[in-house]
């Protein structure tokens, strides 16, 4: 007789119903190591999507991560877990390098070159950093942390195709390592590269794509 089949594993990311006063119903579900794409017209509501799912507007339904609701975690507990990079990240001490805990350096010291960062921009001043270092330097910032699940707002917007492609192969290994990840992104290109599924934002109502 064959054994009981074990039971599967809860989604790493599940959404029911979520809703605010701007946007939604959304639902939807996404495994470890899925990274699911949306696009759409600007102002059609892809951040606010993002902004929801981390819990920064108020928003009712419920998000579960790995089968254990939102509603029954601290909202630190939550975003330290879901972690959302807006598309123009704040910085809010002088340099980058101080933005990260010590506990995270061994890691960011690893993940700047692969961004082609060199370990000196971490002593320079964020004001002083081009456009493209401090987004780079922001996904350092969202990684360090070790997210099940990144919500990526336009993180190559600013970069050369050099920094694009370097971003995009980190976050395919990211993602092949069981990083959950949901990338908003006007790049048809990138969608295919790194996305799994592809969903489409029209007028606040996301629709997902035929595969
Ligand atoms: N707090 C708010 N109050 C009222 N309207 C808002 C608020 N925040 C965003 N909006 C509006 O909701 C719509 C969707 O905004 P959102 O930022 O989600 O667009 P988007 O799809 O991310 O656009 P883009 O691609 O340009 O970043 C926009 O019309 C925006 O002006």
């Amino acid at each position: 007789m064959q054994p009981p089949a074990s039971p599967r594993p809860a989604p790493r990311l599940q959404v029911h119903q979520l809703q605010s006063a701007l946007a939604g119903p959304y639902s939807f579900a996404l495994a470890a190591g899925q990274c699911l794409t949306i696009s759409g017209p600007s102002g059609s509501g892809k951040s606010l999507l993002l902004r929801m799912l981390c819990d920064l507007d108020p928003n009712t339904g419920e998000a579960l991560l790995d089968g254990l609701p939102r509603s029954g975690m601290s909202a630190p507990a939550w975003r330290a877990q879901v972690v959302y990079q807006p598309a123009e990240p704040a910085w809010w001490l002088p340099a980058a390098g101080e933005h990260f805990t010590p506990g995270h350096m061994a890691r960011v010291r690893e993940l700047l070159p692969q961004l082609k960062l060199s370990p000196a921009l971490l002593e320079t001043e964020t004001s002083r950093l081009s456009t493209g270092e401090r987004q780079r330097m922001a996904l350092i910032r969202s990684l360090a942390c070790g997210p099940k699940v990144l919500l990526l707002d336009e993180p190559t917007a600013a970069l050369d195709p050099e920094a694009v492609a370097a971003t995009e192969a980190l976050l395919q290994r990211e993602v092949a390592a069981g990083l959950s990840l949901i990338l908003v992104t006007h790049s048809s290109a990138q969608a295919r590269t790194l996305g799994h599924r592809h969903m489409t934002m029209r007028e606040r109502i996301l629709h997902e794509d035929a595969a």
